[in-house]
């Protein structure tokens, strides 16, 4: 199902053969145009895929998030704040823009920002080379299998690199790159010329997608506060001077490459991957920017839209039995979040007409955040100070420790009528066993 929507999507932008494969690499210019390949990876490990999925090319600017990862956690965030901004520059990839006064790249998914987080890989003090097998280890570790350089590429971006060396010397005037300036050129450039495939640069932004955690090998790559910011500068910075549009029209963090690689990652749902060579004004894939904004429309992505979870926490709020012994019962179901939770506090706390009892039915509920288990704790707590009967529905045990506290009581019960038929709740309910 999943593979037969990919490549349909893919039928439908083949024919745009707009754009140009990047010309200022000769390496790349050479590429076939026509490769068109898209590929999902879940949270999970699961992957899907259409078209040239297993194509190597050049990760290229792809690889800026994932080696600003690795700096951060191998400098820590102020080292690394301290060299680069995470402002959005809105000016093209390879535009020689410092902040006035400090000399900072504005955020790390430009040349300026990528070339100095380069060289904040790694301990202090590494060679060059090691800096460079560090950044290998630490993109084969987020894609889940050991990845090489195109050595030609290399070496013929290398040959062709004035805009970048003017820019990195300019970073060495203000000190934010030292000691062999060229050295750290010719290190990021080897980690742009690193071989991906559509299928790696899937299961990498699912990586990120899934905490740090790569989903195929178990391995925890870098930690939770690093991939937040990650994904954070991803969605501001990460389509250049085209970051605008994206974030309307697509509302993924993201990142492009001048290799044809597209990259998407969605926080716990999923992470995506195109390949088609041709790029638009801006350096993205043409075909890869159609691509995600159909795969956003079809698939509710955008981070700005209510996921449907969220929106149905919910299911339904209705009243069993009548007079003293009625049972009002609000099913939920989903994963529980703060939005869901506060649906629920919403509905009966300080309600006007509320029977005596009350059951939380969470038998429909698969998951629920901290936040939601506090939020329905204190709807509990105050519920039986109010003088409620509180009983919570709760098969599967989704809501770790229901002791209220604070004179809240709630009696916990496997079944919806086990609350429903319970008269005195002391004698014919169990509470869930200590
Ligand atoms: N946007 C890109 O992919 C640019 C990467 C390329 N290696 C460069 O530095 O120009």
């Amino acid at each position: 199902m999943i593979p037969d929507y990919l490549a349909e999507a893919l039928g439908e932008v083949a024919a745009d053969t707009t754009g140009e494969t990047a010309g200022y690499i000769p390496e790349l210019a050479t590429a076939d145009p026509e490769r068109l390949g898209a590929a999902f990876a879940m949270v999970d490990g699961e992957v899907y895929g259409a078209g040239d999925i297993d194509t190597a090319f050049t990760i290229q600017s792809i690889s800026k998030p994932f080696v600003y990862a690795l700096a951060l956690s191998d400098r820590g965030f102020d080292q690394v704040l301290a060299k680069v901004g995470v402002e959005p520059s809105g000016e093209a990839f390879n535009e020689i823009s410092l902040e006035s006064g400090t000399g900072r790249p504005l955020n790390p998914m430009i040349n300026a920002g990528a070339i100095t987080t380069h060289s904040l890989a790694g301990p202090e003090g590494l060679q060059p080379t090691q800096r460079v097998e560090r950044i290998t280890d630490g993109l084969s570790a987020f894609a889940g299998r050991r990845l090489k350089m195109d050595e030609s590429v290399h070496a013929s971006e290398m040959e062709h690199a004035h805009r970048n060396l003017a820019i990195a010397h300019m970073l060495g005037s203000h000190g934010v790159l030292t000691g062999d300036v060229r050295a750290v050129v010719d290190g990021y450039i080897r980690q742009c010329s690193l071989l991906v495939t559509a299928r790696d640069l899937a299961v990498m932004a699912a990586t990120l997608a899934n905490r740090g955690v790569n989903p195929l090998s178990g391995e925890r790559v870098v930690p939770e506060p690093v991939v937040r910011q990650v994904l954070s500068v991803m969605f501001s910075c990460g389509m250049y001077d085209a970051a605008g549009d994206w974030a309307t029209q697509v509302g993924i963090p993201a990142k492009s490459g001048v290799a044809g690689g597209l990259i998407g990652a969605l926080p716990g749902q999923i992470g995506i991957a195109t390949f088609s060579p041709r790029l638009d004004s801006h350096g993205n894939s043409v075909r890869g920017v159609s691509l995600f904004e159909r795969f956003s429309s079809d698939m509710g992505l955008h981070v700005m839209e209510v996921p449907a979870a969220a929106r149905a926490a919910l299911r339904t709020h209705h009243v069993v039995g009548s007079g003293p012994s009625a049972l009002r019962v609000l099913q939920l179901q989903g994963g529980l979040g703060f939005a869901g939770a506060e649906k629920v506090v919403r509905e009966v706390v300080g309600a006007a007409h509320l029977e005596v009892r009350v059951a939380l039915d969470l038998t429909r509920v698969h998951s629920m955040d901290d936040v939601a288990r506090r939020v329905l704790l204190e709807v509990v707590r105050r519920l039986t100070l109010d003088g409620h009967e509180v009983y919570l529905v709760d098969p599967e045990e989704v809501m770790p420790d229901p002791d209220p506290g604070d004179g809240g009581r709630v009696t916990v019960v496997t079944h919806l009528d086990q609350a429903v038929n319970a008269q005195d709740t002391s004698a014919a309910l169990r509470s869930r066993p200590q």
